[in-house]
This record gives structure tokens, C-alpha cells and sequence, in this order.
């Protein structure tokens, strides 16, 4: 049998299944590729937030990485949850290193508030992380925090892309899910530009929309898309799985992965 694509996930663990490396894996696989994964951090997390989280040594981060890529090899790799600028600059460092395409998922802080990267830590995303990004794909909190760029309507997403394009990224997806109305994000090099639009789903169980959109775009680039045919199918995979999220707990569930097997 011929192996079908592979793709890496770089990530923190969501103990409660919804975002994190358990929400990257589970789309990889709902998208027909291979997922792997470097942990870069452990939450104790649930739909009521995150009670926890503990990072892992460089090393281990280091070595996880080498282990996949050098014996299985990457066709695309994702970056999520980084928790402190040591793991930013050595996960920018290893990417520097691997040919494969790098969606850059800007992680700051969890759905409910609870911060998933030290304050510390933005210069390197900024200064290390951006520049080695095919994609990177903040949210609006994210662009704020980067950039100072504050984005109160579809007008102002083209500013922010500019913003976030100076740190050197290839590509930029801004997205505008915290937005009203429509679903709008923008994808754009700073000469293409393409306006991704939903319809907004009202349903609040969302935990998990970023990661998943995120590795739902390296998975199409594993698959040989190119940037924008891979975000549009992604865009699409998202949507579904934010239109299907499904409650679990007392607070906010996650999106349904798996709403393709479901028949949803
Ligand atoms: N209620 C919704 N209905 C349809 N699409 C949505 C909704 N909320 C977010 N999206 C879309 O989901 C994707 C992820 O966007 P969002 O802004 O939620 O990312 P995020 O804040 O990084 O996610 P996370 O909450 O996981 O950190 C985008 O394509 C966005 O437009
Ligand atoms: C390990 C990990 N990574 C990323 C997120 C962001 O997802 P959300 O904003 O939906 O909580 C998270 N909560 N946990």
C-alpha cells in the first residue's frame, strides 16, 4: 500500500480532546493523511478551561522533532501551542532546518482566557517564528498582540495582513472568527489576496476552530495543494466542523472533527 501524506503537528496537549495536538491529529486523519506529533507542552484542560499546563524541555521537543523527520519525513508541518520563548526559538530553529511547507498557528490564549504563551515569548514569535512560516494564521487577539493592530471590522483585515507580513511570513491568514456577521478571514503574499466568507453558525461550542483550521491546511498542502487552494478546502473543512460542534461538559465543547463520518 502507498503511504498516504504525512504531516507533523507541533503543539500543546488538550487533555479534554478538542484543540491542541488531539484536534490536529484528528483532522489529519478526517483529511486522509498521516498525523505525527512533537508535544511541546501537557494541559489539564476541559471545557470549563485550562486548569494547567507543563512544558517540556527543549530537548525533548528537539528530539521528538529528529525522530520523525529524519527516519518518516514531513510533507508539511503545523506549529501550535509554544509556551515560552525557548520552545519558539527551537521550534523556529527546526523548521529553518526542514524543506517542508510550515503553517504557523500563532497560539496565545485559550478560548476561555487562560494564556498558553509567556509574554516573553512574542518577540520570538515575532522575530524567529514569522519569518520561517508559509502560512501563519493568527486570530484577531493574536494580531493585537503581535502587531498592535487592533481589528474591529472586515475593513481593518487588510491592515493587519500588512502588519503581520513585515515579520516575514509567506502567506497570511487573518482571521476574522471573533468578528460579527459572516465568517470572514483574509489570506494574502501582499500581491494575491483572497477573501475566504462563511456563514457565521450559531452554536458556541467552538473550542478548537484555530488548531484545526490551522492543521486542516497543512494537511492539504501535505496532499500538494497549493497555499490557496489548501486554506479554501480547509475553510470549508472548518465551517462543517463548527456548524456539527457538539456539547461536552459544563462549558464549551469542541467542534466535531469527525462530522464527515457522521454524514452531518
Ligand atoms: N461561529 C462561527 N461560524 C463559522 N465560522 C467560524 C465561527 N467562529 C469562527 N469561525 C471560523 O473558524 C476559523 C477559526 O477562526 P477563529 O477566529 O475562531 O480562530 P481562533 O480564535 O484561533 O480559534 P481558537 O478559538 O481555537 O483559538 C476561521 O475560519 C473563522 O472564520
Ligand atoms: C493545547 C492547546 N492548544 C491550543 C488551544 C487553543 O484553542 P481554543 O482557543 O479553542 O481554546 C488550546 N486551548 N489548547
Amino acid at each position: 500500500m502507498t503511504a498516504p501524506p504525512r504531516v507533523l503537528t507541533v503543539a500543546g496537549s488538550d487533555s479534554g480532546g478538542g484543540a491542541g495536538i488531539q484536534a490536529d491529529l484528528k483532522t489529519m486523519l478526517a483529511l486522509g493523511t498521516h498525523g505525527m506529533s512533537v508535544v511541546t507542552a501537557v494541559t489539564a484542560q476541559n471545557s470549563l478551561g485550562v486548569q494547567g499546563f507543563w512544558e517540556l524541555p527543549a530537548e525533548a521537543v528537539r528530539a521528538q522533532y529528529r525522530s520523525v523527520v529524519d527516519d518518516i519525513g514531513v510533507q508539511a508541518v503545523k506549529t501550535g501551542m509554544l509556551a515560552s520563548a525557548e520552545l519558539v526559538e527551537t521550534v523556529a530553529d527546526l523548521l529553518a532546518g526542514t524543506d517542508a511547507p510550515a503553517v504557523v498557528d500563532p497560539v496565545g490564549v485559550s478560548k476561555h482566557g487562560d494564556s498558553l504563551l509567556a509574554a516573553s515569548a512574542l518577540d520570538s514569535v515575532r522575530t524567529k517564528l514569522l519569518p520561517v512560516a508559509t502560512v501563519a494564521t493568527p486570530n484577531l487577539d493574536e494580531v493585537a498582540q503581535l502587531t498592535g493592530v487592533e481589528v474591529t471590522s472586515e475593513d481593518d483585515l487588510r491592515r493587519a495582513a500588512a502588519a503581520v507580513l513585515a515579520y516575514g511570513p509567506q502567506w497570511v491568514l487573518i482571521k476574522g472568527g471573533h468578528l460579527r456577521g459572516d465568517a470572514v478571514d483574509l489570506l494574502t503574499d501582499g500581491s494575491e489576496e483572497h477573501v475566504l466568507r462563511a456563514p457565521r453558525h450559531d452554536n458556541r461550542h467552538t473550542h478548537g476552530t484555530g488548531c484545526t483550521l490551522a492543521s486542516a491546511i497543512a494537511a492539504q498542502l501535505a496532499k500538494g495543494q497549493s497555499v490557496p487552494e489548501a486554506v479554501a478546502a480547509a475553510k470549508e473543512y472548518v465551517t462543517e466542523a463548527i456548524a456539527a460542534g457538539f456539547a461536552l461538559g459544563d462549558g464549551i465543547g469542541p467542534v466535531d472533527h469527525g462530522w464527515r463520518f457522521r454524514g452531518a
